[in-house]
């Protein structure tokens, strides 16, 4: 078989797969009122570990997320020579070396790890070869793969442009000008300039296609590599340009997850309760302000204080009529607390949620019908019109945000039956426990 006129490649299957834990999402009897800590954004931990693999000294992460993704991240980075020691929950270490194949990278189901890592990969000698789990295989990845060749990196593909990938490394990589449509993503342009320092003439990349999603995401990418020592234009729509540079090594420290915080903020406001997080930074990378003005439209408050962020229920959940593109990552939880409110909504702008862990706007539609809510879908969301719901099984997809979702539900509808509760270790193996722990709390 061959790829675009390339050899396609053929690696073993390394996705391990896990027995499915049912769950009983627990419902509560009073308000939430809960203070807990979670440990730290994935998507600060990718960036920190790929910019401290490719910079000039060690580095340090504090209070690192450790879960699948970034534990999967941590072992690709190490197979292409980079120490990386993750024994320490509270401060993981890289020192970074040259980088090299022939390894193999497990991508797992993490977007990051299948987008960040093949641009570093273009920077090892000999060849790195990219798998993951079966629907990895699904995920977009080919305007990436165009782009790197087009940079001047050498590539096996499948015939659909993505995974698995046999990187074939020469130690360098030209850089320079490149197009591409990242409508699908926007961690292929965070990947590209990831690594872009480090090509011989940096990189710049303009986006050609339907909106590239996920804003925040890119200003995070470009508020890391400045921090790192990069020189960033990120002022021209649609452009961004790294100049070639070293990267220093530093010490991170890395923000608590605000997505992984939202199911416990809708908890607040499903239950009428309050329920703060701890270690809140005055000035944040991740998108407070839109979580805040999101839940606030939904019926919550949101208030930055010296213990932490701190959102409060008022009893009554609102529906919500809402561009989420930029925030996709918060869909499933917002329609889960679009389906218990008092009036409909619409969340749109997220045709590409399709390509995340699963077709989130199909799965979402599917589920929250079986719990008897009125749902619609469109190509690129959803209208929820809120019905009395039902307990019933819910089915996660391998998806930890459907996942929450349920729990959400959960709180206000007795018997949601989640057929895989620990599909979120992607992203924080500790939620069953979390979850349970505020319920018996309330
Ligand atoms: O760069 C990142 O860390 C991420 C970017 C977004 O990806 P998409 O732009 O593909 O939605 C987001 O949904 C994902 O969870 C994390
Ligand atoms: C879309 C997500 O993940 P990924 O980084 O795998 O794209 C997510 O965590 O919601």
């Amino acid at each position: 078989m061959v790829g675009g006129g390339r050899q396609t490649v053929r690696v073993a299957d390394t996705s391990a797969r896990r027995a499915p834990t049912p769950w009983t999402a627990p419902t509560a009897k009073e308000p939430v009122a809960t203070t807990f800590r979670l440990p730290g954004s994935k998507s600060m931990t990718a960036r920190a570990l790929v910019l401290s693999a490719i910079a000039d000294g060690p580095s340090t992460l504090r209070r690192p997320l450790r879960a699948r993704d970034t534990e999967l991240m941590a072992a690709g980075l190490r197979a292409m020579g980079s120490q990386v020691s993750t024994l320490d929950d509270d401060r993981w270490v890289i020192r970074p070396n040259p980088l090299a194949g022939p390894a193999h990278i497990d991508v797992g189901l993490a977007g990051t790890v299948m987008r960040f890592a093949p641009p570093v990969a273009g920077l090892a000698t000999g060849t790195v070869t990219f798998d993951g789990d079966p629907r990895a295989r699904q995920r977009p990845l080919g305007p990436l793969v165009g782009a790197l060749r087009s940079l001047g990196v050498r590539i096996d593909s499948a015939d659909s442009g993505g995974l698995p990938l046999a990187v074939h490394g020469t130690g360098r990589v030209a850089g320079g000008e490149v197009e591409i449509d990242a409508s699908a993503s926007s961690q292929f342009v965070s990947g590209l300039l990831l690594a872009g320092a480090a090509f011989e003439r940096g990189v710049v990349v303009r986006h050609a296609g339907p909106p590239v999603p996920s804003a925040p995401h890119l200003r995070m990418t470009a508020l890391m590599l400045r921090a790192a020592g990069a020189a960033v234009d990120d002022t021209t729509p649609d452009v961004w340009a790294v100049q070639p540079g070293r990267l220093s090594g530093r010490a991170w420290i890395i923000e608590p997850d605000l997505s992984g915080a939202a199911p416990f903020f809708a908890a607040a406001l499903v239950t009428g309760g309050e329920v703060t997080l701890l270690g809140w930074p005055r000035t944040s990378s991740q998108p407070v302000d839109r979580l805040r003005a999101l839940l606030h439209e939904m019926g919550g408050e949101v208030s930055l204080g010296t213990e932490g962020l701190t959102v409060r229920g008022t009893g009554a959940v609102h529906g919500l009529d809402a561009d989420l593109s930029d925030v996709s990552e918060l869909t499933p939880v917002l329609a889960a607390l679009a389906a218990l409110a008092d009036s409909p909504s619409r969340l749109r702008g997220v045709a590409h949620i399709r390509g995340h862990e699963t077709d989130r706007v199909a799965a979402l539609a599917r589920e929250l019908k079986a719990l008897g809510a009125d749902v619609t879908e469109s190509h690129d969301g959803l209208e929820i019109r809120p019905r009395p719901l039902r307990g019933a099984p819910f089915q996660t997809y391998d998806d930890h945000r459907l996942a929450h979702a349920a729990a959400v539900i959960g709180l206000a509808v007795p018997g949601v039956e989640v057929d895989d509760v620990a599909c979120t270790s992607k992203t924080l193996p500790e939620f069953p426990a979390l979850w349970s722990a505020m319920v018996a709390g309330s």
